[in-house]
């Protein structure tokens, strides 16, 4: 792992936030055109997280053709942004908004078409608006091989580093829509 995926002394253990989800709730979209876990997209993850214990979180991801790099395998690529989205999802137990900063991926067996790779994410440490966190994507059920995983630094933003950044057309489109605004406002009312 790189230095940078490593937290300093002075990080602290990760706090469940009182609101957070109750653990087996499902997360839902967190956005209905985003490529890991909006409906919206029809070669996209489709990937279905759940709330977990402390703070972590849990998902599925099912392989399809549309996510090969290798005929009847899945892209590296792909199963890497299998990752980032679930380890993006513990933004809803912590109720903070945090992008990827780096992402760290082992590629240990390889995952066939048709496949379903189970992932199970958690935090582990937060110092200042750095987050640190780990995941794995299992094959073959829930307690089977190990075959991607990752660490990663997801860095705290606010609402507008989204609106800054985006595409005015997507921005817009999302800020007039009630359901995006009622899951942004979720994560900004933070104590
Ligand atoms: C509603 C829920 C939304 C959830 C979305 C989840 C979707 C899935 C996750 C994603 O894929 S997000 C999309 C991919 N990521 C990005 O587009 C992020 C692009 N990068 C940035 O926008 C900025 O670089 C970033 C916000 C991450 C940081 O910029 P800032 O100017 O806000 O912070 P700064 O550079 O001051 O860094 C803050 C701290 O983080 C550290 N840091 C930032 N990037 C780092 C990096 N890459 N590696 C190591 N450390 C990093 C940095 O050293 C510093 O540490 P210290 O506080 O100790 O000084």
């Amino acid at each position: 792992m790189s230095t940078a995926l490593t937290p300093p002394a002075e990080a602290r253990p990760p706090v469940r936030h009182p609101d957070a989800p109750a653990p087996g709730e499902p997360l839902g979209a967190h956005y209905a055109y985003c490529f890991g876990c909006g409906g919206g997209q029809p070669h996209g993850l489709h990937l279905e997280a759940r709330a977990g214990e402390g703070v972590s979180v849990t998902a599925e991801f099912t392989v399809t053709t549309d996510h090969q790099g290798a005929p009847g395998l899945a892209h590296g690529g792909v199963l890497a942004t299998a990752l980032d989205e679930t380890l993006g999802a513990l933004g809803w137990m912590l109720r903070v908004i945090a992008v990827t900063g780096r992402l760290e991926t082992d590629f240990r067996l390889p995952v066939p078409v048709g496949t379903v790779l189970h992932l199970q994410a958690e935090v582990t440490a937060v110092h200042g608006r750095k987050i640190y966190s780990t995941a794995t994507g299992r094959i073959g059920g829930p307690e089977g091989p190990v075959a991607v995983r990752a660490d990663a630094l997801f860095v705290e933003v606010k609402v507008d580093h989204f609106i800054d950044n985006g595409r005015p057309e997507e921005i817009q489109a999302a800020m007039a829509d009630p359901d995006q605004v009622r899951r942004a406002r979720a994560f900004e009312v933070n104590p």
